[in-house]
Protein backbone atom coordinates (compact mmCIF):
# COMPACT_ATOMS: atom_id res chain seq x y z
CA UNK A 1 0.00 0.00 0.00
CA UNK A 2 1.36 3.33 -0.90
CA UNK A 3 0.78 6.20 1.85
CA UNK A 4 0.73 9.43 1.12
CA UNK A 5 1.97 10.94 4.55
CA UNK A 6 1.16 14.61 5.50
CA UNK A 7 -0.92 16.56 8.52
CA UNK A 8 -2.63 18.14 5.57
CA UNK A 9 -5.94 16.41 4.56
CA UNK A 10 -6.30 19.03 2.00
CA UNK A 11 -3.23 17.43 0.12
CA UNK A 12 -4.80 13.85 0.22
CA UNK A 13 -8.32 15.01 -0.56
CA UNK A 14 -6.49 15.83 -4.03
CA UNK A 15 -4.40 13.12 -4.22
CA UNK A 16 -7.31 10.86 -3.74
CA UNK A 17 -9.49 12.48 -6.07
CA UNK A 18 -6.03 12.67 -8.64
CA UNK A 19 -4.76 8.65 -7.92
CA UNK A 20 -8.18 6.71 -6.92
CA UNK A 21 -9.77 6.17 -3.59
CA UNK A 22 -7.72 3.07 -3.21
CA UNK A 23 -4.61 4.04 -4.07
CA UNK A 24 -3.59 5.90 -1.03
CA UNK A 25 -3.92 6.02 2.39
CA UNK A 26 -3.46 8.85 4.59
CA UNK A 27 -0.55 8.64 7.18
CA UNK A 28 -1.08 11.54 9.17
CA UNK A 29 2.78 11.63 10.87
CA UNK A 30 4.92 15.06 11.32
CA UNK A 31 8.10 13.94 9.54
CA UNK A 32 11.04 16.21 10.62
CA UNK A 33 11.98 18.74 8.27
CA UNK A 34 15.58 20.08 6.94
CA UNK A 35 15.82 24.00 6.15
CA UNK A 36 16.56 24.74 2.48
CA UNK A 37 15.72 27.69 0.24
CA UNK A 38 14.00 24.85 -1.92
CA UNK A 39 11.62 22.51 -1.84
CA UNK A 40 13.29 19.62 -3.16
CA UNK A 41 15.56 18.16 -0.40
CA UNK A 42 13.19 18.82 2.02
CA UNK A 43 11.12 16.73 0.42
CA UNK A 44 13.50 14.16 -0.41
CA UNK A 45 14.86 14.45 3.07
CA UNK A 46 11.02 13.64 4.26
CA UNK A 47 10.50 11.02 2.05
CA UNK A 48 13.30 9.13 3.52
CA UNK A 49 12.62 10.19 7.09
CA UNK A 50 8.75 8.97 6.78
CA UNK A 51 9.82 5.46 5.40
CA UNK A 52 12.29 4.75 8.06
CA UNK A 53 8.86 5.86 10.13
CA UNK A 54 6.28 3.91 8.22
CA UNK A 55 8.38 1.06 6.57
CA UNK A 56 6.04 0.93 3.70
CA UNK A 57 6.14 2.70 -0.02
CA UNK A 58 5.42 6.49 0.77
CA UNK A 59 4.71 9.67 -0.75
CA UNK A 60 5.75 12.48 0.77
CA UNK A 61 5.17 16.43 -0.72
CA UNK A 62 6.40 19.67 0.26
CA UNK A 63 4.54 22.59 -1.50
CA UNK A 64 5.32 26.60 -1.53
CA UNK A 65 4.39 29.34 -3.12
CA UNK A 66 6.69 32.19 -4.65
CA UNK A 67 5.31 35.70 -4.76
CA UNK A 68 8.09 37.05 -7.49
CA UNK A 69 8.07 40.81 -6.27
CA UNK A 70 9.03 39.18 -3.07
CA UNK A 71 12.04 37.22 -3.82
CA UNK A 72 10.24 34.40 -3.72
CA UNK A 73 8.74 34.88 -0.04
CA UNK A 74 7.39 32.26 1.29
CA UNK A 75 8.52 29.92 -0.62
CA UNK A 76 9.77 27.04 1.82
CA UNK A 77 8.28 29.16 4.60
CA UNK A 78 5.00 29.13 3.49
CA UNK A 79 3.52 26.82 6.08
CA UNK A 80 5.54 29.27 8.84
CA UNK A 81 3.90 32.05 7.23
CA UNK A 82 0.43 30.56 6.98
CA UNK A 83 0.45 30.34 10.87
CA UNK A 84 2.07 33.31 11.92
CA UNK A 85 1.02 35.70 9.40
CA UNK A 86 -1.85 34.75 7.73
CA UNK A 87 -3.44 33.53 4.43
CA UNK A 88 -4.61 37.31 3.96
CA UNK A 89 -1.77 38.77 5.66
CA UNK A 90 1.00 37.44 3.31
CA UNK A 91 -1.85 38.55 0.23
CA UNK A 92 -1.82 42.04 1.19
CA UNK A 93 1.59 42.36 1.27
CA UNK A 94 2.53 41.32 -2.30
CA UNK A 95 -0.54 43.50 -3.40
CA UNK A 96 0.62 46.52 -1.14
CA UNK A 97 4.04 45.81 -2.58
CA UNK A 98 2.99 45.44 -5.98
CA UNK A 99 3.52 42.19 -5.98
CA UNK A 100 1.22 39.95 -8.10
CA UNK A 101 2.99 37.49 -9.86
CA UNK A 102 3.64 34.12 -8.21
CA UNK A 103 4.32 30.49 -8.85
CA UNK A 104 2.97 27.78 -6.57
CA UNK A 105 4.93 24.78 -6.65
CA UNK A 106 4.87 21.16 -5.74
CA UNK A 107 8.08 18.26 -4.91
CA UNK A 108 6.04 14.82 -4.49
CA UNK A 109 9.02 12.61 -3.33
CA UNK A 110 8.72 8.87 -3.39
CA UNK A 111 10.46 6.18 -1.47
CA UNK A 112 10.32 2.32 -1.09
CA UNK A 113 13.38 1.41 0.01
CA UNK A 114 14.46 -0.22 -3.53
CA UNK A 115 16.87 1.32 -6.23
CA UNK A 116 14.99 2.49 -9.04
CA UNK A 117 16.47 0.96 -12.08
CA UNK A 118 16.61 3.71 -15.04
CA UNK A 119 14.23 1.87 -17.52
CA UNK A 120 13.63 4.26 -20.45
CA UNK A 121 9.86 5.41 -19.61
CA UNK A 122 10.55 5.81 -16.01
CA UNK A 123 12.85 8.70 -16.02
CA UNK A 124 13.19 11.76 -17.55
CA UNK A 125 9.60 12.04 -19.34
CA UNK A 126 8.93 15.48 -17.99
CA UNK A 127 6.74 17.50 -19.95
CA UNK A 128 7.32 21.20 -19.90
CA UNK A 129 5.71 23.97 -20.98
CA UNK A 130 8.35 25.30 -23.32
CA UNK A 131 6.13 25.85 -25.88
CA UNK A 132 3.69 28.70 -23.98
CA UNK A 133 4.45 31.95 -23.20
CA UNK A 134 6.45 32.81 -20.23
CA UNK A 135 3.56 33.93 -18.53
CA UNK A 136 1.40 31.16 -18.87
CA UNK A 137 4.32 28.24 -18.63
CA UNK A 138 3.46 25.39 -15.98
CA UNK A 139 5.82 22.62 -15.79
CA UNK A 140 5.56 19.54 -14.65
CA UNK A 141 9.04 17.47 -14.55
CA UNK A 142 10.61 14.51 -12.93
CA UNK A 143 13.93 14.95 -11.46
CA UNK A 144 16.89 12.97 -10.96
CA UNK A 145 16.95 10.43 -8.34
CA UNK A 146 17.78 11.84 -4.68
CA UNK A 147 20.01 9.38 -2.63
CA UNK A 148 19.47 10.43 0.66
CA UNK A 149 22.58 8.32 3.06
CA UNK A 150 21.84 5.50 1.07
CA UNK A 151 18.37 5.27 0.01
CA UNK A 152 17.14 6.46 -3.00
CA UNK A 153 14.17 9.22 -3.28
CA UNK A 154 12.19 9.81 -6.93
CA UNK A 155 11.15 13.59 -7.35
CA UNK A 156 8.31 14.75 -9.45
CA UNK A 157 7.98 18.67 -9.25
CA UNK A 158 4.77 20.62 -10.80
CA UNK A 159 4.92 24.12 -11.31
CA UNK A 160 1.65 26.81 -11.91
CA UNK A 161 2.19 30.53 -12.43
CA UNK A 162 -0.41 32.79 -11.27
CA UNK A 163 -1.03 36.32 -9.56
CA UNK A 164 -2.38 36.77 -5.98
CA UNK A 165 -5.33 38.68 -5.26
CA UNK A 166 -7.76 39.35 -2.89
CA UNK A 167 -9.19 36.63 -0.96
CA UNK A 168 -11.79 34.76 -3.32
CA UNK A 169 -13.82 31.65 -3.26
CA UNK A 170 -14.66 29.19 0.05
CA UNK A 171 -12.90 25.61 -1.73
CA UNK A 172 -9.47 24.45 -1.10
CA UNK A 173 -6.91 25.01 1.51
CA UNK A 174 -4.58 27.68 2.18
CA UNK A 175 -2.82 29.95 0.28
CA UNK A 176 -6.21 28.71 -2.26
CA UNK A 177 -8.27 32.04 -1.94
CA UNK A 178 -5.69 34.57 -3.02
CA UNK A 179 -3.91 32.59 -5.75
CA UNK A 180 -5.14 32.98 -8.91
CA UNK A 181 -4.46 31.18 -12.68
CA UNK A 182 -6.87 31.88 -15.62
CA UNK A 183 -9.26 34.50 -13.69
CA UNK A 184 -10.31 31.90 -11.05
CA UNK A 185 -8.58 31.38 -7.69
CA UNK A 186 -7.85 27.77 -6.52
CA UNK A 187 -10.53 28.47 -3.59
CA UNK A 188 -13.38 28.95 -6.68
CA UNK A 189 -12.59 25.93 -8.34
CA UNK A 190 -13.68 22.00 -7.37
CA UNK A 191 -10.66 19.74 -6.46
CA UNK A 192 -11.00 18.29 -10.18
CA UNK A 193 -10.66 21.61 -11.63
CA UNK A 194 -8.02 22.34 -9.65
CA UNK A 195 -6.25 19.01 -9.79
CA UNK A 196 -5.98 19.43 -13.53
CA UNK A 197 -4.15 22.71 -13.76
CA UNK A 198 -2.32 22.54 -10.02
CA UNK A 199 1.09 22.53 -8.90
CA UNK A 200 0.00 19.03 -7.50
CA UNK A 201 -1.89 17.86 -9.99
CA UNK A 202 0.71 18.20 -12.94
CA UNK A 203 3.21 16.73 -10.14
CA UNK A 204 0.77 13.59 -9.14
CA UNK A 205 0.20 13.21 -13.28
CA UNK A 206 4.27 12.96 -13.96
CA UNK A 207 4.70 10.22 -10.87
CA UNK A 208 1.35 8.28 -10.96
CA UNK A 209 2.82 7.75 -15.27
CA UNK A 210 5.94 6.75 -13.71
CA UNK A 211 4.51 4.83 -10.85
CA UNK A 212 2.31 2.49 -13.49
CA UNK A 213 5.73 1.43 -14.81
CA UNK A 214 7.02 0.52 -11.52
O1 LIG B 1 4.12 19.10 5.58
P1 LIG B 1 2.73 18.50 5.57
O2 LIG B 1 2.41 17.73 6.81
O3 LIG B 1 2.46 17.72 4.32
O4 LIG B 1 1.66 19.69 5.55
P2 LIG B 1 1.90 21.26 5.35
O5 LIG B 1 0.55 21.91 5.22
O6 LIG B 1 2.83 21.80 6.39
O7 LIG B 1 2.57 21.22 3.96
P3 LIG B 1 3.64 22.14 3.21
O8 LIG B 1 4.77 22.47 4.10
O9 LIG B 1 3.93 21.46 1.93
O10 LIG B 1 2.75 23.38 2.88
C1 LIG B 1 3.25 24.65 2.76
C2 LIG B 1 2.16 25.65 2.92
O11 LIG B 1 1.52 25.83 1.66
C3 LIG B 1 0.14 25.57 1.78
N1 LIG B 1 -0.23 24.81 0.61
C4 LIG B 1 0.32 23.66 0.17
N2 LIG B 1 -0.28 23.23 -0.93
C5 LIG B 1 -1.25 24.14 -1.20
C6 LIG B 1 -2.23 24.25 -2.19
O12 LIG B 1 -2.36 23.33 -3.13
N3 LIG B 1 -3.05 25.30 -2.17
C7 LIG B 1 -2.93 26.24 -1.22
N4 LIG B 1 -2.07 26.21 -0.22
C8 LIG B 1 -1.22 25.16 -0.21
C9 LIG B 1 -0.07 24.79 3.07
O13 LIG B 1 -1.33 25.10 3.62
C10 LIG B 1 1.06 25.29 3.92
O14 LIG B 1 0.72 26.50 4.58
Amino acid sequence: MLHYVTTNPGKVREAREYLGDDAVTAFDYDYPEIQSETLAPIAAHGARAAFDHVGEPVIVDDAGLFIDGLDGFPGPYSAFAEDTLGVERVGRLARDAGASRATFRCVIAYCDGEPFSATPDSVDQGRRGDDLAVEERATATTDDTVDTAGVPVKLFEGVIPGRIVEPRGTGGFGYDPIFEHDGTTFAEMSTDEKNAVSHRGRALATFSEWFAER
